[in-house]
């Protein structure tokens, strides 16, 4: 993303990202020591961070030409828009961070610990995969876009994951005139927060809904306004099938090389959050 190396600064940043990330959702008091307070400074030092690097990389320009992109800031640097300021680039950097290091770990963290809860899904999960890497292997072939396409049920697991664990619990808008939804004003100047939780958790939507069941999606259509895990409408999530993607292939080498046992006693921390919306949970 931004072409930085392992070393103290990706450490100091790292530091920083945790500090920010839990202040996302928080109470709205911005005063000294509140978390939200503690989550902008964090924000403020790594946009520091991120503009030294695009600084240095600017410098390196004027000298050399800086040579083909190597990372998201060299591909954003050399659009050549007066648009793209050096703060809007590293704002997007720092917003891009949110699904790299937190929402697609949580998904792939999610579907490990469910998965290892449901055996039976894991076995249909290693065969299917079993299956395409020997194929693969038989042809001397890589994997491909369709190959991924034509894993049905790995689909349906990660499918089935963004239901259950609502990795983005959910989304907020402000009305901007008065609205009316279903009979109720939502006034001009309003906040609404839209909580997916709710949908996803319906027993009138989803049946047993606090079962990690991925068959039901054998049936089902995710097209509906009722499995809405990246958002809808014109914010929509962008990065829904890379996300997607990147869970497939996590879970199939996984499931095709390696065999993994759960460790006693250690929590999957969003589990804690599951707690809150299923009466039988498991951590
Ligand atoms: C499991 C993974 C992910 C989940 C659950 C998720 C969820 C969401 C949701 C719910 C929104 C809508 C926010 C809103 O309407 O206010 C959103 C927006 C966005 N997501 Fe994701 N996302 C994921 C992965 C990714 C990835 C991998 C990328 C890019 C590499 C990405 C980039 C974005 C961007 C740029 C937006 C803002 C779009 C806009 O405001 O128009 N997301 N995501």
């Amino acid at each position: 993303l931004i072409g930085l190396e392992a070393g103290p600064e990706m450490q100091q940043l790292k530091q920083q990202f945790q500090e920010f990330i839990v202040g996302l959702m928080s109470l709205p008091i911005k005063l000294p020591g509140t978390r939200l307070y503690r989550s902008l400074q964090a924000k403020k030092r790594m946009a520091r961070v991120v503009q030294r690097i695009i600084q240095e990389k600017r410098r390196r320009r004027a000298l050399d030409g800086g040579g083909a992109p190597r990372d998201a800031i060299d591909v954003l640097m050399g659009d050549g828009s007066e648009e793209l300021t050096d703060e809007l680039i590293s704002d997007n950097m720092i917003d891009f961070m949110i699904p790299a290091e937190d929402s697609v770990p949580v998904l792939i963290t999610l579907a490990v610990k469910f998965l290892s809860e449901c055996p039976l899904a894991l076995q249909q999960l290693e065969e299917e995969n079993m299956q395409l890497k020997m194929r693969k292997t038989d042809l001397g072939e890589t994997l491909q876009w369709t190959d991924y396409m034509s894993l049905s049920f790995t689909q349906h697991v990660i499918t089935e994951t963004l239901r259950i664990g609502n990795i983005i619990s959910g989304i907020m808008r402000k009305a901007v005139r008065d609205v009316e939804v279903k009979g109720h004003l939502i006034p001009k100047g309003w906040r609404v927060f839209m909580y997916f939780r709710s949908v996803h958790l319906d027993d009138m939507l989803y049946e047993d809904p606090c079962k990690f069941n991925p068959w039901r999606w054998k049936e089902k259509d995710m097209s509906t306004s009722s499995f809405t895990p990246f958002g809808g409408g014109q914010r929509l999530c962008p990065g829904l099938d890379l996300a997607r993607l990147e869970a497939s292939i996590f879970l199939h080498h996984l499931v095709t090389s390696f065999r993994y046992v759960c460790i006693h006693g250690s929590l999957v921390a969003p589990a804690l959050i599951l707690t809150r919306a299923c009466k039988h949970h498991t951590t």
